[in-house]
């Protein structure tokens, strides 16, 4: 954690939504005049597509699983790097995964490659990940311990489904049968590396659709927000003002002492009530420790 440099980051499983849900912090950062730089979970991928699909092909015929969760699929150690390298120094190194045509064509490069590493100037006021891994700790890495507010997206686990099926049959070109494949290879993974994470978030923002996905292979589309309710679990529920929330989100109420339960059309107004406030601070805090570094200075 870093006064002068923090980090936010979303964590979620594969079509959880953080791509999606980052849309509302872009609009905070930007009425807060936040220059923040972002990086995607999928940037920290070990392999390209074809090496990955050769790979998968090897850990089945020898009865392993090997999935986009795991951290044999993954650099834990160079994310926490990045994250290290940034509260310590506001920079680091980083780079992108392309997963369509759209966005490899500008680089001139195929879908489900990556751009070469960058290094990250002194530019940025703070850090946003967005991805799968930005409250993972593992033997060797320790991400979660340089985020400074970390927050998880947890669809129920059906509607992520459903949600991962559309979008990667959709629009990064997969098969039904095989997004459901990699669904199932990606189990072991799945309680191993992703849902440990949502004990170490901040806040939870929990999806849950009010109707019925009980086949996710058969869903005809994604439910849409009015078609669900989102349980938002605060961590520490001390500091945080329910009362305020119940006033301001039409249909919202508490189902516990520290979760709010909020219409899912409501999402955006909820996530911007919510998190404006705790970046704010968090701002104020660092324009503090800036002005304390230059008052040395001065002396
Ligand atoms: N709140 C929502 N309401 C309706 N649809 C949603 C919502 N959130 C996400 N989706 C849809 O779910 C799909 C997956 O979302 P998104 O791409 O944001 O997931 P992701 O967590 O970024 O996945 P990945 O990490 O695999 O890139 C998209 O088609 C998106 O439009
Ligand atoms: O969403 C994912 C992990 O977050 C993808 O499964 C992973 O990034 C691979 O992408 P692609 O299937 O486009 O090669």
């Amino acid at each position: 954690m870093s006064l002068r440099n923090p980090i936010i980051a979303v964590t979620g499983s594969s079509g959880a939504g953080t791509s999606t849900t980052s849309e509302a912090f872009d609009h905070i950062f930007r009425a807060l005049g936040i220059k923040a730089t972002v990086v995607e979970g999928d940037s920290f991928h070990r392999y390209t597509r074809p090496e990955m699909d050769l790979l998968k092909r090897r850990a089945t015929e020898e009865g392993k699983t090997f999935s986009y969760f795991g951290e044999q699929a993954n650099d834990f150690l160079a994310l926490e790097t990045l994250f290290r390298d940034f509260s310590e120094k506001g920079e680091g190194t980083m780079r992108r995964y392309l997963h369509t045509f759209d966005e490899a064509v500008p680089y001139n490069q195929m879908p489900g490659t990556f751009t070469p590493w960058q290094h990250m100037g002194k530019e940025s006021d703070i850090l946003f990940y967005e991805g799968l891994h930005g409250g993972v700790v593992t033997e060797d890495a320790d991400v979660a311990r340089h985020v400074d507010l970390l927050i998880g997206m947890v669809p129920i686990v059906n509607l992520e489904w459903i949600q991962k099926i559309f979008r990667d049959t959709n629009q990064r070109g997969h098969s039904k049968d095989a997004v459901r494949d990699s669904i199932v290879r990606s189990m072991d993974d799945y309680f191993k590396y992703i849902t440990p994470q949502f004990s170490r978030t901040h806040i939870n923002f929990q999806r849950v659709p009010t109707v019925d996905t009980s086949n996710p292979f058969s869903a005809k589309a994604i439910p849409s927000q009015d078609e669900s309710f989102v349980v938002i679990r605060f961590r520490d529920a001390t500091n945080v003002d329910f009362p305020f929330y119940l006033r301001m989100i039409d249909g919202s109420f508490m189902s516990r002492v520290s979760t709010l339960v909020v219409p899912g059309g409501k999402m955006g107004l909820a996530m911007e009530l919510i998190l404006k406030p705790l970046i704010e601070d968090i701002m104020e805090k660092r324009n503090a420790a800036g002005q304390q570094i230059d008052w040395t200075r001065d002396s």
